[in-house]
């Protein structure tokens, strides 16, 4: 990753444990050496219509493949942030390029906070809908959105209608349809934040199997210290008013995330480590 503004703190929780400094520190390995980043923002700017300076000199860039977490408080801009990326809000003033191709968008995903599936479809048709749009032949679809439904566990609910299935199964189908066209890039806007605990971490666990399976690059909005870590590579936090960087965070932790991980004094590291620069960034 590169082009980090000066201002905004760089620090982390080592292999070994230990916690690097805070402050104005040398940029991570990954600057010098790193794949190219699927996206790249700069001086990212976006005033609404009624004046509200939403997001402010925002540069950000994001590595392929990699799981990235926006963090911060209420009314930050992440959102605005993730729409600006998906192209479902103009920016102000800055640049969002693509480097890796050839400055167009490659295919995205978004999944959002409710799980917004048709109540009319059944979940194998809910799925399969960004196929039909994209023109693919019906017994396509139907095997790939199938495919879907297995790979989040809902095989047996496949000509259930969203109503027959619980919260946490409709936000499964969600993600299925988001990833059914096999988007380079998924944009997750705070998805699992209207579940219960227990689902959440389920639901935690099956997202980072798909990650680790199909390989896409994943920018995920929430607002829990817990599961940005628990979930990320790197964890982004912003500051409001304007919404813009505070501090940008390598989670040094084992690729395997689990129960093991959940529990690990690691991992209650990571989360004091972001908890404070989330707290600064509240104060900022
Ligand atoms: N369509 C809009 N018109 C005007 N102001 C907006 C609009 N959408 C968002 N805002 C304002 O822009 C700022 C950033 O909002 P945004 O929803 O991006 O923040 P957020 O960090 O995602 O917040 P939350 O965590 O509460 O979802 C807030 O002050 C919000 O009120």
């Amino acid at each position: 990753m590169t082009g980090r503004p000066g201002s905004a703190e760089t620090a982390g929780v080592q292999e070994d444990g230990t916690i690097a400094a805070s402050g104005h520190t040398a940029p991570s390995r990954e600057d010098s050496t790193g794949p190219a980043p699927v996206v790249a923002l700069r001086g990212v700017t976006k005033r609404y219509g009624n004046g509200t300076l939403a997001v402010q000199g925002l540069d950000l860039d994001i590595t392929t493949g990699s799981f990235v977490s926006l963090l911060g408080p209420s009314g930050c801009g992440k959102s605005t942030v993730l729409r600006m990326v998906a192209g479902l809000s103009p920016l102000t003033a800055g640049g969002i390029a693509w480097p890796r191709a050839a400055g167009r968008p490659p295919k995205l995903g978004f999944v959002f906070q409710e799980p917004t599936l048709m109540p009319w479809k059944t979940a194998i048709d809910n799925v399969a809908l960004p196929l039909r749009l994209e023109g693919v032949a019906k017994a396509e679809r139907h095997r790939r959105a199938r495919e879907m439904l297995d790979l989040v566990g809902l095989s047996d609910f496949a000509n259930s209608y969203p109503r027959e299935l619980s919260g946490g199964m409709r936000m499964r189908v969600s993600i299925a349809r988001a990833l059914v066209t096999e988007p380079e890039v998924l944009l997750l806007d705070e998805p699992f934040a209207a579940l219960d605990e227990i689902t959440r971490f389920r639901l935690n666990n099956d997202l980072l199997r798909l990650w680790e399976s199909r390989r896409f690059t994943a920018v995920f909005v929430t607002h829990s210290v817990f599961e940005s870590v628990y979930l990320s590579q790197r964890v982004v936090v912003m500051a409001a008013n304007p919404g813009r960087l505070h501090a940008d965070l390598p989670i040094a932790a084992p690729a395997r995330r689990d129960e093991a991980f959940r529990t690990s004094p690691d991992y209650a590291a990571l989360c004091r480590t972001v908890s404070e620069a989330l707290e600064r960034a509240m104060k900022a």
